[in-house]
């Protein structure tokens, strides 16, 4: 038995993996630094507290009482999180060098590779990935896992987050809503979300184009947190390319289950 915990900038993504088979998989917040002390303690599973092993998933029971605490591989892009986990007595950090991708270049997000990683090796080369996380990123190989390339934007939740944090008199606007808004609005949220919104899908549908055109019917992959929101979006805007769109809300994870077997 083992964990996968990968740190985003938005919260902390846990699997609970037995072997190479993922039962479980939860979110929860980042880690306070004044819970370090108790979490280096813990000596079975249960011993985790609330914030990390929450009582849904605990309560279903899936594994026996005092189970001894499983090794926890971590992926991180965020250094001040990684700081707090590396020290703890069964964290083992994982680095771009154990992902067999090539043309990485050191600074691309461990996130991004795993996840490019997990659904290559899953579902086949070329493969694009798009998350839609705090960041929206999008992430290339070609057949011979050669990374292509990709790039990285504001997530759909950090677009509208900016736009109030920086403006006089912006108000903060809903992410969810159940249809599209006026292209051209006549009021402030609309024209908030219309600008956003539409430009998002334009970006996506022009980058899937770009990539079918390089690979013709290569896979595109989209998972993070703001997947679902932006697909339906998609599916009421440009359905073609929707539904030419792979959901995998679990990459990272299919990623870090090739690495760890090698570990
Ligand atoms: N329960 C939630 N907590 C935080 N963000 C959420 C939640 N549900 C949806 N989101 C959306 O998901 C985005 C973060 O995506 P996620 O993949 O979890 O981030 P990261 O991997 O960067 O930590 C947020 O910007 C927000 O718009
Ligand atoms: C682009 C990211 C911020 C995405 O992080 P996320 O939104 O998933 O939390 C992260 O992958 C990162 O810090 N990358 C480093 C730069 C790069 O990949 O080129
Ligand atoms: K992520």
């Amino acid at each position: 038995m083992w964990l996968a915990l990968e740190i985003g900038n938005s919260r902390l993504h846990w699997g609970l993996f037995t072997g190479t088979t993922l039962s479980h998989t939860w979110d929860t917040d980042h880690v306070a630094e004044s819970l370090t002390q108790q979490l280096c303690q813990c000596r079975t599973l249960d011993d985790l507290p609330p914030e990390i092993f929450p009582s849904h998933v605990r309560n279903q029971q899936i594994v026996p009482d005092q189970t001894p605490h499983p090794p926890i591989f971590l992926a991180s892009v965020l250094p001040q999180q990684t700081a707090i986990w590396q020290n703890h007595p069964h964290v083992r950090v994982l680095t771009l060098e154990q992902i067999p991708l090539l043309n990485m270049y050191p600074t691309l997000g461990i996130d991004r590779a795993l996840a490019l990683w997990g659904a290559g090796k899953s579902l086949g080369f070329p493969m694009l990935v798009i998350d839609a996380g705090t960041a929206l990123t999008f992430t290339g190989a070609d057949t011979n896992h050669y990374l292509i390339g990709g790039a990285i934007l504001p997530g759909l939740g950090l677009q509208f987050t900016t736009l109030r944090q920086k403006t006089g008199q912006l108000p903060q606007v809903q992410t969810e809503i159940t249809c599209l808004p006026p292209r051209f609005a006549l009021n402030t949220p609309e024209a908030i979300q219309s600008g956003i919104i539409y430009t998002l899908l334009a970006g996506i549908k022009d980058f899937c184009l770009s990539w079918w055109q390089l690979f013709p019917d290569a896979k595109i992959l989209i998972k993070g947190g703001d997947h679902g929101l932006l697909l339906k979006y998609l599916q009421f805007q440009f359905p073609e390319i929707a539904a030419r769109l792979i959901v995998q809300p679990n990459l990272i994870f299919w990623g870090m289950r090739e690495v760890v077997k090698f570990c």
